[in-house]
């Protein structure tokens, strides 16, 4: 089966497209795959590194005001679609998924229109405007949440599945994990990550944690996101913390491995991407939820306060966030380890790692 997969920015539309391929290799033999991106989005760094082709055409977001920059975007959106079309022409998918981002529209769009089968998927309650304005030409829409259906017209092609999780975050043991990560397994783990691209607020009162960290018996995984790296580098040798790379305190700029990660995490601190929620619940994480504040319709809330109305997540909104506030909830959840036991059981109560599967069944019903 050929599988052309396009979706891109941010790792929030990039590791779902990465978890249908992987999950379409382990179910069929001869599956041929084939991402199609942007230069300047994360998928040209990850995608590569994953192992798989990835081939950019010339897009870019719509601005929401009649300008100039709106007419250069409809030029460079028209440049997209002939990109996508001599792509197509020259992989000849059996089908052509989008996972979101600007990126898949014309990549989408070309593929319908020459009637190949098509379906996107949409991780957050709140679409975003490239898979609305795709949904009326493509033949199946797969939603992770139920909320969303209301946003896409055609009934009977929105199908909800959930938001696929790599198989390697679903199988990765504790052991290997370990391993993996050159890390201490006796010490209890915070993992803290800033969704795909790191944030700056959270890396800001992180830091603030450091100095108490070995007084709680714990350890601390901090990735900063590769924009945020060298100014919390400079912060942790301002305050004597040297050899970031071992002991307690482990900062990392972005991490390749994040299946590692979560396999020990005891704890997770991070914003309320729906792709990163949907792996912290498959795994059963408590979690320490600070949502984005400007993500469109707040969504990044909503999906906080969904963890949080389950038990799975404490949230503390960006405008309230300080140093302070985080270090006293987090000892008072490690004071009290049947807090954290309940948490983590809710959490993987709203997990659905069966996402992947339902996702697998409808592109092989949409190729037969
Ligand atoms: C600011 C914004 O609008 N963000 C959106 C974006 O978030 P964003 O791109 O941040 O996505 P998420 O937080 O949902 O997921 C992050 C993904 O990156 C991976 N990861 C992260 C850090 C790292 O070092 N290594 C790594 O592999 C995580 O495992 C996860 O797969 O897409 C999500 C899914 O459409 C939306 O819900 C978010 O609201």
């Amino acid at each position: 089966m050929k599988v052309l997969i396009s979706g891109g920015g941010t790792g929030g539309h990039i590791y779902p497209g990465l978890a249908i391929a992987k999950g379409l290799e382990d179910k069929f033999d001869n599956t041929d795959i084939l991402f199609v991106g942007t230069e300047k989005g994360l998928e040209s760094d990850i995608i590569p590194k994953e192992g798989y082709d990835l081939k950019t055409i010339t897009v870019e977001g719509l601005p929401r005001k009649i300008s100039l920059k709106l007419f250069k975007s409809f030029l460079k959106t028209g440049l997209g679609i002939l990109e996508s079309r001599s792509i197509i022409k020259s992989f000849k998918p059996d089908i052509v998924i989008g996972t979101g981002g600007y990126v898949c529209g014309p990549v989408v769009l070309t593929a319908s229109l020459r009637k190949i089968p098509t379906l996107i998927h949409e991780q957050n309650a709140y679409p975003g405007i490239t898979n609305r304005l795709l949904a009326r030409f493509v033949d199946k829409v797969a939603l992770s949440n139920g909320d969303a259906k209301k946003y896409f017209h055609s009934e009977e092609k929105t199908i909800l599945t959930g938001n696929p999780v790599r198989l390697e975050i679903l199988k990765k043991t504790k052991k290997e994990a370990l391993k993996e990560l050159g890390i201490n397994g006796d010490k209890k783990l915070i993992l803290v990550f800033g969704g795909s691209r790191g944030a700056e607020s959270i890396n800001r009162s992180v830091i603030e944690l450091y100095d108490k960290i070995k007084d709680l018996d714990l350890q601390l995984l901090h990735i900063t996101g590769k924009k945020g790296y060298e100014s919390v580098i400079q912060k942790a040798e301002s305050m004597g913390i040297k050899g970031v790379e071992v002991g307690d305190i482990i900062i990392k700029p972005y991490l390749y491995n994040m299946s590692a990660a979560l396999a020990v995490a005891d704890l997770v601190i991070s914003r309320a991407g729906a792709t990163g929620l949907a792996e912290i619940t498959a795994c059963g994480i408590p979690a320490i939820l600070i949502p984005y504040p400007y993500a469109s319709e707040n969504h990044q809330e909503y999906n906080a306060r969904s963890l949080e109305n389950n038990g799975a997540a404490k949230v503390i909104l960006d405008n309230e966030l300080t140093g302070k506030k985080l270090y006293d909830l987090v000892s008072t959840l490690f004071q009290d380890e049947n807090k954290l036991l309940i948490m983590s059981r809710a959490s993987k109560n709203l997990g659905k790692p069966e996402a992947l599967d339902n996702l697998v069944k409808i592109i092989r019903n949409l190729t037969m």
